[in-house]
């Protein structure tokens, strides 16, 4: 359990620059998300954190580098690559080798192979194992040692759905044991389910570094949904408030239609209760309070009045879409197969035989 302060990590691969300057803390206690675009970083990051990598700036763990630490498998757990393991033993002997060389006991391997759910193949050789029961095995090593640290590099990378769940499910079980746990992610809706922090970064800059909902509410826009049978007299009320822009939801055009717009008040609060044609209206700028205070002032009656955020995705691609490396573009027609050649003497223009 420790805190990670990671302070002005930089590292160029000749002319260009992989990591740029970063510096954030991942503190204990909680799950923190490394988040970026396809060659943002995030690799290089975390083995510059760990000391594999040669580069500038440098990485404490509780006041100490990595390379200082007696028992690092005791302190901190990492998987940077999935498949990094020994060829001949079998996953069993590979954990037990691990085992004894940091004073573990090597009942310790038995016991997270259970937890990883890789009992039944532990006397097999880890070439032999799916990218899934790779990544398993690797969490198996990194948690021989009961780090109170977790560095993981896509760990979900090669998991069945059941496996995304199980694992989410772990680290967060490990982090509310206090335990810090930083890791990356493609996975954007496991990322939102699992992560209460985030460091996301762009061509190796830092984007942002906080807590995931004020990353989707630093790049994205709330909007307030509301459902009334007075549409029209709403969006008027709210088209005089400035910055304020409402849009009709298509079941709103269509009990416009119905009610012959401009809405007859009268008529539909002669309705019974809860029976009035609903519309729907989407507004942006302004929140839920002030469109209900708008809606009251002006008579409207409401049946529903919601805040919507949008999803750690939609605020990923807005927060990062500048900084993207590796931009797909639109794929042509493919050309047409060549022709073979003519034979020798046979009609070229077609024609009757
Ligand atoms: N050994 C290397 N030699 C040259 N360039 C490298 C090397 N390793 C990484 N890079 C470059 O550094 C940048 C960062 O790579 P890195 O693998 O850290 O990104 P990443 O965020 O982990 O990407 P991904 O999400 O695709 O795994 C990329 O542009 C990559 O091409």
């Amino acid at each position: 359990m420790s805190v990670i302060t990671a302070q002005g990590l930089h590292k160029r691969y000749g002319a260009k620059v992989a990591v740029d300057d970063l510096s954030f803390e991942v503190r204990p206690g909680m799950v923190t998300g490394f988040l970026g675009p396809n060659g943002a970083g995030k690799s290089t990051t975390m083995r510059l954190m760990l000391d594999l990598d040669n580069g500038s700036g440098q990485t404490l763990f509780d006041g100490r580098r990595f390379g200082t630490i007696r028992h690092p498998m005791r302190e901190i757990g990492a998987v940077l690559e999935a498949k990094a393991f020994h060829p001949t033993r079998t996953a069993r002997n590979h954990l037990r080798m691990l085992a004894a060389g940091s004073g573990i006991p090597a009942t310790r391997a038995d016991e997270v192979l259970e937890f990883v759910g890789l009992a039944d193949v532990k006397r097999k050789k880890p070439k032999s194992f799916s990218l899934g029961m790779a990544q398993r095995l690797g969490l198996a090593q990194a948690l021989l040692g009961d780090p109170g640290t977790l560095i993981l590099d896509e760990p979900a990378n090669g998991l069945d759905p059941h496996g995304i769940h199980w694992l989410r499910d772990v680290l967060k079980s490990l982090a509310g044991q206090g335990r810090t746990i930083f890791v990356s992610s493609h996975l954007l809706s496991e990322m939102s389910l699992m992560a209460d922090q985030l460091v996301v970064i762009g061509r190796g800059r830092m984007i942002y570094n906080g807590d995931v909902d004020g990353f989707v509410r630093e790049f994205t826009q709330a909007t307030v949904l509301v459902r009334t049978p007075h549409t029209t007299q709403l969006t008027t009320a709210l088209g005089s408030l400035d910055g304020v822009t409402v849009e009709a939801l298509p079941a709103a055009a269509a009990v416009a239609a119905a009610t012959a717009d401009p809405v007859d008040p009268a008529a539909v609060a002669a309705l019974p209760a809860g029976s009035q044609p609903s519309g729907a209206l989407r507004v942006a700028g302004t929140d839920a309070a002030t469109v209900g205070e708008v809606a009251f002032h002006a008579g409207v009656l409401l049946h529903e009045l919601t805040t919507q955020t949008a999803s750690l995705e939609t605020a990923f691609i807005t927060a990062t879409g500048a900084s993207e490396e590796y931009v797909a573009h639109d794929l042509g027609p493919a050309p047409p197969p060549p022709q073979p050649p003519p034979a020798a003497g046979a009609e070229t223009t077609g024609g009757a035989a």
